[in-house]
This record gives structure tokens, C-alpha cells and sequence, in this order.
């Protein structure tokens, strides 16, 4: 049997054939391009950081393939004003709201809400493989996409990123071993995860970033992703030099998200 990253891109390519009869490419591009206010979102990491604080995307997923539901009470419009007030002091640089409804139990209208509720910048967390969801991702407001490397060639991450900048999002390209650093290093974003969980196996380990730390150049901003817990990671990431994190679990399954960052990054 194929592994979940290919049946998801499989399901991908499914959904965007039948979102293209209801709505065209043309269609979708001009309403995406209507939008014409973007969120700071790598402003708002480099500001923590310049600040000394750890910069957070506090993400908003109800389950996961590997875990199944995660949060039951979920109401995204409250989680993100949780997320953007923190306890006062520590909050939230930016939300990633997954979008992916079959494996993630996520939706569009979750973005919308969630970004309508603060003035955070917001990831569209979704698996994208093709222009016409970097346009849906606009026009539902995302001011950020993800591209994972594991489910691109290199011809396919230069183009989305084209087409995201042109629009003047941000891009989070992911990686999970050398080879994929490598590749997004081509890339003109300066803004590069390294996903602790292999979305193969879904294994988590944190020595993932710590192993390939040394060879991200400066002038890319390293975002640790996935399988923080607890504050001694935090902590080791810290130390190591990361200061920008994506964080899902940790907060959901805290009462108050928002109060769960502030512990965790206090
Ligand atoms: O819930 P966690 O372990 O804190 O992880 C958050 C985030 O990194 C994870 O949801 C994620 C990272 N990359 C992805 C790609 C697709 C879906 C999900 C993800």
C-alpha cells in the first residue's frame, strides 16, 4: 500500500479537478487577486525574534491521520483570539489553520474564521500541488502557504512560489531530510521548516532539526516544526539557535490555547 503523503496528494489532485468544474482557474485567480491586503506574516516572526522572544505559528487542527481527533470542543474563531492574546505577554506571532478536510478534518471556512477573529497572519496548512490552490488559498484569505518538499520536484516549488509571491504571500517551504533541504534552498523564501515528524511514517523526533541545523545558511529563517511539548524542548531548540516554532498538539488539547503557549514559551 502507498504511503499517506501519496494517497493524500491523490486525494489532492481528486478535489481540485472537481473545485475546478465549480469554480475555473480563471475565476478563482481573479477573486485571489481581488484581495489585495496581505498580512505581514514573516514580519510578524521577525519581530518576536527581534524582540528576544521565541516566535510561535500557533496552529489550529481539529485530528490528524496519526492521531485521530485531537480537539473536540473546536471552535476556530475562539482558539485564534486565544492564540493572539496569549496571557498578555507571551502570544502568538502567527496562526496556520490546516484547511485539509479528509485527513485533517479542517475546512476553508476555519481559515476565514480564524483570521477574521485577530490580526494575525495566517499559513494555509494544506498539501499543495498545483497553482489553483495557492489562488483558493489567497482568496480565503491566507497571507502564507505551505509547500512540502516531500511532494514536489523542483520545477513544481519554484512555480507555486512564484505564483504565492506574485500575490505577495509568504511562503513556508518543509523539509524533513537533506536532500529536501537542499532543494528548498533553491528556493527565493527565506522561510524554511524542518518537520520533526516524518509524514511517512509519522515518526517524531526532534533530532531531525538539530541534525540539519548546521546546514541552513543565515539568511534563512529555520522554523522547528512538530512534536513540541514541553518546555525542555523549547528549550534545547533555543539553545540550539531555533526560535521559531510550529506548534498543533501541545495547544489543543489544552482547556486555553492561548494560556498553553504562554506556559510553554513563558
Ligand atoms: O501537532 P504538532 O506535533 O505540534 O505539529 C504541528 C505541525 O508541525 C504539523 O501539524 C504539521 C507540520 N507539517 C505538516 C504538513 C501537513 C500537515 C500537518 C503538518
Amino acid at each position: 500500500m502507498s504511503d499517506i503523503l501519496n494517497q493524500i496528494v491523490a486525494v489532492k489532485r481528486e478535489e481540485i479537478a472537481a473545485a475546478r468544474k465549480k469554480k475555473p482557474l480563471e475565476a478563482m485567480r481573479f477573486d485571489a487577486e481581488s484581495r489585495v491586503l496581505t498580512r505581514d506574516f514573516e514580519g510578524a516572526l521577525r519581530a518576536k525574534i527581534a524582540a528576544g522572544q521565541a516566535a510561535v505559528i500557533a496552529e489550529i487542527k481539529k485530528a490528524s491521520p496519526s492521531k485521530g481527533v485531537i480537539r473536540e470542543d473546536f471552535i476556530p474563531a475562539d482558539i485564534a483570539q486565544s492564540y493572539a492574546e496569549g496571557n498578555g505577554q507571551v502570544r502568538a506571532a502567527c496562526l496556520s489553520v490546516l484547511t485539509d478536510r479528509q485527513f485533517f478534518q479542517g475546512s476553508a471556512d476555519y481559515l476565514k474564521q480564524a483570521r477574521a477573529s485577530c490580526d494575525l497572519p495566517v499559513l494555509r496548512k494544506d498539501f499543495m500541488v498545483d497553482p489553483y490552490q495557492v489562488y483558493e488559498a489567497r482568496a480565503m484569505g491566507a497571507d502564507c502557504i505551505l509547500l512540502i518538499a516531500g511532494c514536489l520536484d523542483d520545477a513544481q516549488m519554484a512555480d507555486l512560489e512564484a505564483i504565492a509571491m506574485g500575490m505577495n504571500m509568504a511562503v513556508l517551504v518543509e523539509v524533513h531530510d537533506r536532500d529536501e533541504l537542499h532543494r528548498a534552498l533553491r528556493l527565493k523564501t527565506p522561510l524554511l521548516g524542518i518537520n520533526n515528524r516524518n509524514l511517512r511514517t509519522f515518526d517524531v523526533t526532534l533530532q531531525t532539526t538539530l541534525d540539519m541545523l548546521s546546514e541552513v545558511p543565515d539568511d534563512r529563517m529555520l522554523v522547528t516544526e512538530s512534536g513540541i511539548l514541553g518546555r525542555e524542548d523549547v528549550q534545547t531548540m533555543r539553545e540550539a539557535g531555533v526560535h521559531a516554532f510550529l506548534v498543533g498538539e501541545a495547544f489543543m488539547r489544552a482547556p486555553e490555547p492561548g494560556l498553553a503557549l504562554a506556559e510553554l514559551f513563558a
